[in-house]
């Protein structure tokens, strides 16, 4: 068996994503992604998806390059390889990072994310060469199945009139109705029985109307509400009060660590974060601090599926709670996201997914949630398979875009329906 790497392919994608509102602005009609491919000597080809801005191709390349004639097995050795590689200053000077969700922007956050894409895609070629699935690759699954939550946004009908986008039929859902039609609609057809809100749209009276209708329509169910930070320490005290009785857990209220252990140590609501720690270094004040209860994962991130399994043991350690974070991300990610939370004992919330938003693919097959859960799979690698034609057309989609898709910009998008609209200062309310 011969595991050097002999190329490597790296197609960027634009995917059709929904008018989702968030504190930031609107969802573009269509959103980047990159898919990775590598291969090796002996022809097996591995997966690997991972964010598709220009900042993270602009890493993704010269990295691509240094990987020919590296085993797909030297895993560590991806790290070595993204040191090497050169983060241009003005791509984290000052910057925020994807839709201004994920805190300051650094070096090390960038070329984790693209690090990420590639260790999928090795252990996608390495399971494939073992006839092996990555779960096995990661030490074996510890549960058959893992669940996933419905993931409820504020959404338009549709893009504004004149934006050439895709449509759908889930409707619009700007009050606490239509967030929970919006819920009956991910139940049905997907089963789902835990729930999250992206909040931060709209005054937080109105997202605590939106909660407790849900409380009443799903009695029991475990319910999340998640603003990114646009809260005062003061509004997230008020809304953790008013809503404590019915909260899974606040994620995100207030804004970064000292205002998280503010509202900790306000609140007995367990706070989770997606946005205050998202690497390594940033760990140790939150949660010496006892700012966050729950360490929503992402493997984009982490770094991979390895760095999510090292977090998820010091989570373990401190007597944190962890889960999964998800931006919009399309199948090979998904089954990623999988395979990974499959390993990792005492995953105790349901992962969070975009993937029921997302109506295009570059897989062979959709992945589906039966009973709101994923069947872990066993076939030798992710256990997921490429349509060559539908990522030809997603790329060809990309290729065509003028360069104004090419990026993330949520605000950007609001801004054609509400000239001069601009991301919001925080705290927002
Ligand atoms: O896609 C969005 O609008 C989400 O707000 C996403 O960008 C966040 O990163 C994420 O879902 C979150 O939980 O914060
Ligand atoms: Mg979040």
């Amino acid at each position: 068996m011969n595991l050097t790497i002999t190329d490597v392919r790296l197609t960027p994608v634009l995917v059709a994503d929904p008018p989702l509102l968030n504190t930031q602005g609107v969802h573009q009609p269509y959103t980047p992604r990159l898919i990775v491919e590598v291969e090796t000597a002996d022809g097996v080809v591995g997966v690997g998806e991972t964010y598709g801005d220009t900042k993270y191709l602009e890493l993704a390349r010269p990295f691509a390059e240094r990987l020919r004639g590296r085993q797909v097995s030297d895993l560590n050795g991806l790290f070595t390889v993204a040191d090497e590689v050169a983060v241009d200053a003005a791509r984290v000077l000052g910057q925020t990072d994807v839709g201004g969700l994920r805190g300051v922007q650094t070096a090390d956050k960038l070329r984790l994310s693209v690090v990420s894409g590639f260790e999928v895609a090795c252990l996608d070629a390495l399971g494939r060469a073992l006839g092996l699935p990555v779960h096995a690759l990661l030490g074996g699954k510890v549960r058959d199945s893992v669940e996933y939550s419905a993931y409820l946004f504020y959404r338009w009908a549709a893009h504004p009139a004149g934006v050439p986008a895709e449509t759908d039929d889930w409707g619009a859902a700007l009050d606490p109705a239509g967030v929970v039609a919006q819920a009956r609609r991910f139940t049905e057809r997907h089963g789902f029985t835990s729930f999250k809100l992206k909040g931060g749209v709209f005054p937080p009276e109105e997202e605590i109307a939106a909660v407790r209708a849900l409380a009443e329509a799903f009695p029991g169910h475990p319910l999340r509400l998640d603003p990114n930070g646009a809260w005062s320490v003061a509004t997230s005290l008020k809304v953790a009060r008013e809503l404590g009785d019915v909260l899974e857990y606040l994620e995100d209220p207030a804004l970064g660590t000292p205002a998280m252990a503010e509202v900790a140590a306000g609140t007995g609501v367990p706070l989770a974060t997606n946005m205050c720690v998202t690497t390594f270094g940033e760990i140790e004040e939150a949660f010496t601090r006892g700012a966050v209860q729950v360490i929503l994962s992402d493997h984009h991130y982490w770094g991979g599926l390895r760095n999510t399994r090292q977090l998820a043991a010091v989570c373990r350690t401190f007597g944190v709670g962890v889960s999964m974070h998800s931006n919009t991300h399309l199948g090979i990610s998904l089954a990623a996201m999988t395979h990974v939370a499959a390993t990792v004992p005492g995953l105790h919330h349901a992962c969070d997914s975009h993937y029921p938003w997302q109506s295009e693919d570059v897989l062979t097959e959709r992945l589906v949630f039966e009973g709101g859960r994923l069947a872990v799979p066993d076939a030798p690698g992710l256990g997921v398979e490429l349509d060559r034609e539908r990522l030809r057309r997603l790329h060809r989609r990309w290729l065509d875009d003028d360069g104004t898709l090419r990026d993330r910009d949520d605000a950007a998008a609001m801004r054609v329906a509400e000239p001069g609209w601009t991301a919001p200062a925080v705290p927002r309310w």
